[in-house]
């Protein structure tokens, strides 16, 4: 088996919001590694805390418990200045809507500048401005757009803006939190093969977070599928969607509709009933049930899981 690089480790996250009566614990327990190269997917329904967890490790949030580590080094509380550094350069995000993550009274040239100018990361007003230009080109924007302010902009080339202003700190890591959901469907495809090329030619990983299932499964390699703040299964996209285990997983999944319109009459629309677990006496864990498949179970579960393996193994 091929050694796979870990850049970011998630482990025992939990997020707490509020206090007293108003707790809401947004995350809970939650553990994942995301490998140098990959796309990596978080899926789940509105308010299921995939946007908690990106936020949490660009630091917005705060981690009530757990530890998250990026290259195997922490990432929280009080760190070197140095590495704070780096990791504000490294880890950069691209918003879910380009018309509320733009600041409107300033010119593209700021925007995309924004990271740029507490980084030192360029020597003079000449190298900033060419980083700006060369940001706005790859992104497939011209370089005279960075005079003009974001209300000249439609919203496709806005989301643009907002990866130049990501791409021009030469990120390692990107998250990308719902980046076409609030985009013409006309022009997703196009936003989404950008990302793909950037990633190709910088050598990026992401972390793709989204509800769309279709989207996860063109763009990912591994997905994790989040229900109510915690991971419920994790594995790699293609795997997922040919033998979901969970039943959450093969509610979400049965909701997709099928390319196949003849297909569609047939397909069964599974409901999930969380009360089905039973797990107030045997509580469930994260567990690793094959080769890169983790699943949130107890030991009741996991038995019918593996038989539900092996009987789909034998298909
Ligand atoms: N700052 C906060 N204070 C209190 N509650 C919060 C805060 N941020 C998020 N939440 C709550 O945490 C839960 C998870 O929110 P989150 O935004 O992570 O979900 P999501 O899966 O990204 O949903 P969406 O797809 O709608 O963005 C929600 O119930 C939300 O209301």
């Amino acid at each position: 088996m091929i050694e796979k690089e870990v850049l970011v480790e998630v482990k025992n996250l939990k997020v707490v919001f509020g206090k007293g009566k108003n707790k809401f614990t947004a995350i809970d327990d939650v553990s994942f590694q995301i490998f140098k190269g990959e796309t990596f997917g978080i899926v789940g329904e509105s308010g299921s805390g995939k946007t908690t967890i990106g936020r949490a490790i660009m630091r917005i949030n705060e981690v009530t418990e757990g530890q998250i580590l990026y290259h195997g080094k922490s990432i929280q509380g009080k760190i070197p200045k140095e590495w704070d550094r780096e990791i504000t350069q490294k880890i950069q995000m691209i918003f879910q809507d380009p018309m509320a993550s733009l600041n409107e009274r300033a010119k593209v040239d700021y925007i995309v500048s924004e990271g740029l100018y507490p980084s030192k990361k360029y020597k003079d007003e000449a190298e900033r401005q060419q980083k700006v230009r060369d940001a706005l080109l790859n992104v497939g924007l011209l370089p005279e757009f960075s005079s003009r302010f974001p209300h000249e902009f439609s919203g496709g080339q806005r989301q643009r803006i907002g990866i130049a202003r990501a791409l021009v700190m030469e990120p390692e890591f990107i998250i990308a939190d719902e980046p076409i959901s609030a985009l013409d469907v006309s022009i997703r495809a196009q936003v989404l093969n950008l990302l793909a090329s950037l990633q190709q030619q910088n050598h990026l990983t992401y972390l793709f977070i989204a509800h769309d299932l279709s989207i996860v499964r063109f763009i990912t390699d591994r997905t994790a599928v989040i229900y109510k703040g915690k991971i419920v299964e994790l594995a790699e996209t293609e795997k997922l969607f040919a033998h979901p285990l969970h039943p959450y997983t093969r509610a979400l999944l049965s909701a997709v509709p099928e390319p196949n319109p003849y297909k569609e009459r047939e397909k069964v629309v599974e409901v999930y009933d969380p009360s089905q677990h039973r797990y107030d006496q045997h509580p469930p864990s994260f567990i690793e049930i094959e080769d890169g498949h983790f699943i949130l179970a107890n030991e009741e579960e996991l038995a019918d899981y593996r038989i539900l393996l092996k009987m789909e193994g034998t298909k």
